[in-house]
């Protein structure tokens, strides 16, 4: 008698999945246009395993904005938001927003056919942060991110920080400032290559105060400023622990996050353009007001189909 096993993948097992990335943050793209899958956290969970699934940051479920809730609300303010990002961290947890993985999942309509794109055109995506442009250009492709904001507000920026973060690895307590895009961050200045280097990012960071939230930690060192194209561009490179997640090699909303508090810490001229480094490669953070943008590639890497 032949036992009967039961595939942890669950709703996933047989389906056509597709994976890529964003400067290496990568996920596992799951087509569901009609809405038809009730997928569980343990599903995801088995998906983005790197031992034993597919392997990946987090999960993108692509589905049609009528077809879920969130997607139903956005859509009476937003009629234009057609698609809907449906974003699991992963552990299995939801997020407000996935700056990378905005970019991929246009890039994947795009590739399958589902919507016509042409070089220079944008859509309009929702999320569960609210809905976002994005505009493609040649490899690249920007995405509007919408209103940010520091929740310490003014006593925070003047003073530098909102938050303490003592990081294994880094021999003192740092300041840390809190930014949400709308998903949380703390980001914290280290002095040089070398301490950023010398973090410990598999073991967690302790706060104080703990953020309610969560957080994802940016740990940044700003390398200077530079002329390009006639404008000052600053320059910070950026490691990265993602909420939900782990230490990732990008984080979109974090490139963000990163920008907008190493220009609060340099105060009134600071650079409105900046380019991030992270492990995974190189994004452009633009900032405009209380919005800011976000520029960056978007690779499709397989097609890949649990059993
Ligand atoms: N990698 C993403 C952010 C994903 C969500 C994050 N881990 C959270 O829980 O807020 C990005 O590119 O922005």
């Amino acid at each position: 008698m032949t036992a009967a096993t039961t595939s942890r993948f669950g709703v996933l097992t047989g389906r056509s999945l597709v994976t890529g990335h964003g400067t290496e943050n990568d996920f596992v793209l799951v087509p569901d246009p009609d809405g038809t899958l009730a997928l569980t956290a343990a599903e995801v969970v088995a998906a983005c395993d790197r031992h034993t699934g597919i392997g990946a940051d987090g999960l993108i479920r692509v589905v049609r904005s009528r077809a879920l809730p969130e997607g139903q609300a956005l859509l009476a303010d937003e009629p234009a938001a057609e698609w809907f990002m449906d974003y699991r961290n992963a552990d299995g947890s939801l997020a407000e927003m996935c700056g990378n993985g905005v970019r991929v999942f246009v890039h994947y309509l795009r590739e399958a056919g589902l919507v016509e794109l042409p070089d220079g055109a944008g859509i309009v995506v929702g999320t569960r942060g609210g809905a976002r442009r994005v505009t493609v250009a040649g490899e690249r492709y920007t995405v509007e991110m919408g209103t940010w904001a520091m929740p310490g507000g003014l006593p925070a920026v003047e003073a530098g920080y909102d938050v303490v973060v003592s990081v294994p690895g880094l021999e003192e307590p740092r300041a840390g400032l809190r930014v949400t895009l709308p998903n949380p961050h703390t980001v914290v200045a280290l002095p040089d290559e070398t301490t950023l280097d010398a973090a410990d990012l598999a073991h967690a960071p302790t706060y104080d105060p703990v953020p309610p939230e969560g957080t994802n930690l940016e740990l940044v060192v700003p390398l200077g400023e530079d002329r390009l194209d006639g404008e000052t561009v600053g320059t910070v490179r950026m490691r990265v622990l993602e909420r939900g997640v782990g230490e990732t090699r990008s984080c979109g909303t974090g490139t963000c996050a990163a920008a907008l508090a190493v220009r609060a810490w340099a105060g009134a001229g600071a650079p409105d353009t900046w380019r991030v480094l992270v492990p995974g490669g190189e994004v452009l953070v633009r900032v405009a007001g209380d919005q800011v943008s976000l520029t960056g590639p978007a690779v499709l890497t397989a097609d890949v189909t649990p059993r």
